[in-house]
């Protein structure tokens, strides 16, 4: 989805961490447990300028996701969620308040730094798929780990393995047009998976499906959880996915309700 690619407001550094400090603390961070917080935000507000004025859109969110969840992020159209998935993501940052990922301080860190970061630990999907038409699964695959710097000698093993574990073993060597939507979904989700990231976003991933496809995504979600040990947090306006959820946050008008 476009919107993913908003350009993060810049803003004033709290902190600067060097590029090793950082590498380092992402490093120390590696330890992280099965059912320990990896994403804590507290207090967080945005506001973006509109015209003369502005607009508050995060009204103070509160929320702790732990290691291993399935975590969902429900409301209205326009209540939030995308602008908090961006956040969470490091796409953008809060005009106040606190988002710790393993330990990192997501609000503190420079552009550089949180790029960094989601190159290395964090996946994103699109409501779009965001695959590249020309090229085959396999090769959309493999390009994100050419792109993620993983070494040469491991991409043929982990794209295998990351087809596979989506259910598209017989289909590696198709293009996308040649998929269905469901099919092209789980490509782009092996395409996130692949440089073993700890945290999967994914903004409205079943939107465009239709509920046996949407069903089979959230299959393969909980399949990842299980054997990646990655935490997912995904938005949908789907009341019938919301089951599979270990955690459900409604939003309205830029806060949780309960
Ligand atoms: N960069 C921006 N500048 C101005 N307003 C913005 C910006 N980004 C988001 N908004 C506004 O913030 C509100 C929340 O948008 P957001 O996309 O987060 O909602 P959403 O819950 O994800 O909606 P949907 O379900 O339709 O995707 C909307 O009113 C939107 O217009």
């Amino acid at each position: 989805m476009m919107r993913w690619l908003r350009k993060p407001v810049q803003r004033e550094e709290t902190t600067v961490l060097s590029e090793t400090a950082a590498a380092e603390e992402i490093r120390r961070a590696d330890e992280s447990v099965p059912g320990a917080p990896i994403l804590t935000v507290r207090d967080v507000h945005r506001s973006f300028p509109v015209g003369g004025g502005e607009i508050h859109v995060l009204k103070g969110i509160n929320m702790e996701v732990r290691a291993g969840q399935l975590a969902m992020l429900k409301g209205r159209s326009g209540s939030g969620k995308t602008t908090l998935l961006n956040m969470l993501g490091g796409l953008d940052q809060p005009t106040s308040g606190e988002i710790r990922f393993r330990d990192q301080p997501l609000h503190e860190l420079n552009d550089d730094q949180r790029t960094m970061l989601r190159r290395d630990q964090i996946g994103f999907i699109f409501q779009a798929y965001a695959l590249l038409p020309l090229l085959s699964a396999w090769e959309n695959v493999e390009l994100s780990l050419r792109m993620a710097g993983v070494p040469a000698q491991e991409w043929k093993p982990r794209v295998t393995h990351c087809l596979e574990l989506v259910g598209l073993g017989k289909r590696m060597f198709h293009r996308p047009f040649e998929l269905s939507g469901g099919e092209q979904q789980r490509v782009a989700i092996a395409k996130a998976i692949a440089h073993r990231p700890k945290l999967l976003l994914a903004d409205e991933p079943t939107a465009n499906l239709d509920s046996q496809m949407g069903a089979q995504v959230m299959a393969v979600f909980r399949n990842i959880i299980h054997t990646e040990q990655m935490t997912i947090c995904m938005t949908t306006h789907d009341p019938t996915i919301l089951e599979v959820a270990d955690h459900v946050y409604e939003m309205a008008d830029g806060r949780f309700i309960e």
